[in-house]
């Protein structure tokens, strides 16, 4: 993808505090209209290369350019970017409404919109109570008004999903399908790595700093590839009969084993093996299988 079309475009960007290599030398594009899950363990780097690209980090080399400018360059920001970086930075004395009534001003907007948002993320009963009595997945809700109030074209979410309930997972992965169907862009961070699958279309993996992968989710999870559960204690053969075959392996923290084939090449494999492996079960390879086969590689060195 060529930089200029890029909504956010990162480039050879570094973070160091003092010795901590918090992002080094990290580059990536999101395009315009797709969701990209920023994913990475704790630590890995992610929330400091947000607050880089949102222009409250200053990067110790590289670039991170938001719809063609650093950030502290937009005009009218709150209009084109919405940030949810902190889910839990509000005046806990102020009212969910007045919260959204202080940045309704600088986003170009008034108190019909505030209305309107409040109960777009179903905050309507609890408007006028003070903050500081939010559950979790309130704040969560008011920092996604917050970040819409400008009808920005672009959303910067960490970890927006935290602490919703599952009717607000379910509502939040619909809002931003819809949002990115209409043309928005979104880049969210999150460890919940099920409810990403669902809901991403690009995948940005970071560890210890460093970029791991970067793609569309679909080449990731391709199909030729899978995951087997093996009967207790039938691993090894089964890690055998995989080997003999010719097909690539790894094991799984879990004692289940990624395959480098398809279903049907793996069956054909164990078959081959014998009675052994019966009672291996085969799975389709998934976006927490892939997080931890990759990280675990970058540790060692070999990141694909
Ligand atoms: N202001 C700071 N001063 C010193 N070290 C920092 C600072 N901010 C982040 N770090 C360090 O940089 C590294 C990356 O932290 P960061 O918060 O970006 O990770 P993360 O991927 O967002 O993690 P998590 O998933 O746990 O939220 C960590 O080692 C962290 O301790």
């Amino acid at each position: 993808m060529a930089h200029q079309q890029a909504v956010i475009a990162v480039r050879g960007l570094s973070k160091h505090f003092g010795g901590i290599r918090a992002v080094d030398d990290v580059s990536f594009d999101v395009g315009r209209g797709r969701i990209a899950g920023f994913l990475g363990p704790n630590g890995a780097g992610k929330t400091t290369t947000l607050r880089a690209l949102l222009g409250l980090v200053r990067p110790t080399a590289g670039s991170a350019l938001v719809l063609g400018e650093p950030y502290g360059k937009l005009r009218g920001p709150l209009r084109r970017a919405g940030v949810s970086l902190d889910g839990n930075a509000f005046v806990p004395g102020r009212t969910g409404r007045a919260h959204l009534l202080c940045y309704a001003g600088p986003a170009g907007t008034g108190k019909r919109r505030v209305g309107e948002l409040l109960s777009l993320v179903d905050l309507e009963g609890a408007a006028d109570r003070p903050v500081g009595g939010y559950s979790t997945g309130m704040r969560q809700r008011l920092s996604l008004a917050a970040a819409l109030l400008g009808e920005p074209e672009l959303l910067v979410l960490d970890e927006p999903s935290n602490g919703l309930d599952p009717d607000g997972i379910i509502w939040l992965r619909t809002f931003l399908k819809e949002f990115a169907g209409s043309g928005g862009t979104v880049l969210l961070s999150s460890h919940l790595l099920g409810e990403m699958q669902r809901t991403i279309d690009d995948v940005v993996l970071v560890d210890h700093g460093r970029l791991v992968h970067s793609g569309p989710l679909e080449e990731l999870l391709h199909p030729d590839q899978c995951v087997l559960a093996p009967e207790q204690g039938a691993g090894e053969k089964v890690a055998a009969a995989l080997a003999e075959a010719g097909t690539e392996h790894r094991p799984l923290p879990d004692g289940r084993l990624w395959a480098g084939a398809g279903a049907d090449r793996v069956r054909a494999a164990l078959e081959e093996a014998g009675e052994a492996v019966y009672g291996t079960r085969r799975e389709p390879c998934g976006l927490e299988e892939m997080f931890v086969l990759l990280t675990r590689a970058a540790e060692k060195g070999d990141a694909r």
